[in-house]
C-alpha cells in the first residue's frame, strides 16, 4: 500500500516539475521513436523476434518486481538483464552485422519504407495453396525432382529468406514445379511460401546436426529438418534420388508420404493469428445465437 502511495507521490512530483519542452526536444522525441519502431519491425521479420517478446515479459516482471520492492525477484533478474544482454549480442551477432551492414549501405530505412505497403496480414493457408502444392509435390515426386518447399507459420523466417532470390507471387502447381526444373537458375535451395504467396526462392537454411538422422539422407534433408528445429514451420522435400516425399515440423522428419498426407496436415494447421481471428468469429456468432 505504502508503495503505491510512493508512487503516486512520485507521479505528482514529476508532473509538477515537468521541463519545458521545446520544438528541439520534440524533434527529438520523434527521432527516437521512429528508431525504435524502425528497430521493432525490422526484428519483427527475423528469429529475434520470438526473443524480443522474451525479453519484454522479463523486463515488465523485473520493473514490477522493483516497484514493489520484491528484493529477491529484482536482484535476480536485475543480474540476469544484464548478462543476458551481452548474450543477445553474441547469439544475435550475425543479424546486427547485417542491420549494421544495411545501414551501411543505406538500405535499412529505403527497404523498410518498400516493404512497409506490401506487408501482409498473417493468412491461414488457403485451400488453393494447399492444392497448389499437393499437385506440384505429387508431380515432383512422379518425375524425381528435387524439391525443399517451407511454408512459414508464426516464427518469421525473413532471415532465410533473404539469402534467396525475392519472388513474391501467387502458389501455383506450374509455377513451383518450374522453379524446381533442373538445371534453371531458381531450382538450387529452398522455396519459402508465406501469407499464400511465394515469397523466395533459392533460400538456405540451417542445417540441422542430429545424429539419428538416416546417412543416406543429404543436404536437402539435412537442411528441411534444419529448419523445422528453429522455427514452427511445415517443411516438404521431394528426393531427386527416390521421387520419395517426406515433411519435417518441430524437429522431426515423417518419411515415404503420400499427397494425402500434406493435405491433411496443412488443413490442419492454421497458425496462431488465424485461429485467434477464427475464436472472435466464433463468439460472435454465439452471441448471435
Ligand atoms: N542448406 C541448404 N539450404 C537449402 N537447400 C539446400 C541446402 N543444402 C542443400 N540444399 C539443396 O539440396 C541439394 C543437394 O541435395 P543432396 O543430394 O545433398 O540431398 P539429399 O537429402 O540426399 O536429397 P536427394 O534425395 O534429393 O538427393 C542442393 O542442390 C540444394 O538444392
Amino acid at each position: 500500500m505504502s508503495s503505491l502511495k510512493d508512487i503516486l507521490s512520485q507521479l505528482k512530483l514529476s508532473v509538477m516539475n515537468i521541463p519545458h519542452i521545446g520544438i528541439v526536444d520534440i524533434i527529438d522525441i520523434l527521432i527516437v521513436a521512429y528508431l525504435i519502431y524502425i528497430v521493432i519491425t525490422w526484428i519483427k521479420d527475423t528469429r529475434a523476434w520470438a526473443l524480443f517478446k522474451g525479453l519484454f515479459v522479463v523486463f515488465s516482471v523485473a520493473i514490477i518486481a522493483y516497484v514493489f520492492h520484491l528484493n529477491t525477484v529484482w536482484w535476480i533478474l536485475s543480474n540476469a538483464i544484464s548478462v543476458g544482454i551481452i548474450a543477445v549480442f553474441v547469439v544475435f551477432q550475425p543479424e546486427f552485422r547485417r542491420a549494421l551492414e544495411q545501414i551501411g549501405r543505406g538500405n535499412l530505412f529505403t527497404s523498410f519504407m518498400i516493404f512497409e505497403d506490401q506487408r501482409e496480414k498473417d493468412e491461414a493457408i488457403s485451400k488453393s495453396t494447399i492444392e497448389a502444392i499437393v499437385k506440384a509435390v505429387e508431380h515432383m515426386s512422379e518425375y524425381k525432382t528435387g524439391a525443399l518447399i517451407v511454408i512459414e507459420k508464426d516464427v518469421k523466417l525473413g532471415d532465410y529468406e533473404r539469402t534467396g532470390i525475392m519472388i513474391d507471387a501467387i502458389v501455383t502447381a506450374q509455377l513451383l514445379i518450374n522453379i524446381f526444373e533442373h538445371n534453371t537458375p531458381l531450382h538450387d535451395g529452398a522455396v519459402i511460401i508465406k501469407n499464400n504467396r511465394i515469397s523466395a526462392a533459392t533460400c538456405y537454411l540451417p542445417l540441422t546436426d542430429s545424429l539419428e538422422i538416416s546417412k543416406e539422407l543429404g543436404t536437402r534433408h539435412r537442411a528441411a529438418l534444419g529448419v523445422s528445429e528453429v522455427s514452427d514451420a511445415i517443411t516438404i522435400v521431394v528426393s531427386e534420388e527416390t521421387g520419395t516425399i517426406s515433411v519435417t515440423q518441430s524437429g522431426s522428419l515423417t518419411r515415404n508420404i503420400k499427397g494425402e498426407f500434406i493435405r491433411t496436415l496443412l488443413t490442419d494447421a492454421p497458425n496462431k493469428k488465424a485461429e485467434k481471428k477464427k475464436r472472435v468469429l466464433w463468439k460472435g456468432r454465439n452471441k448471435h445465437e
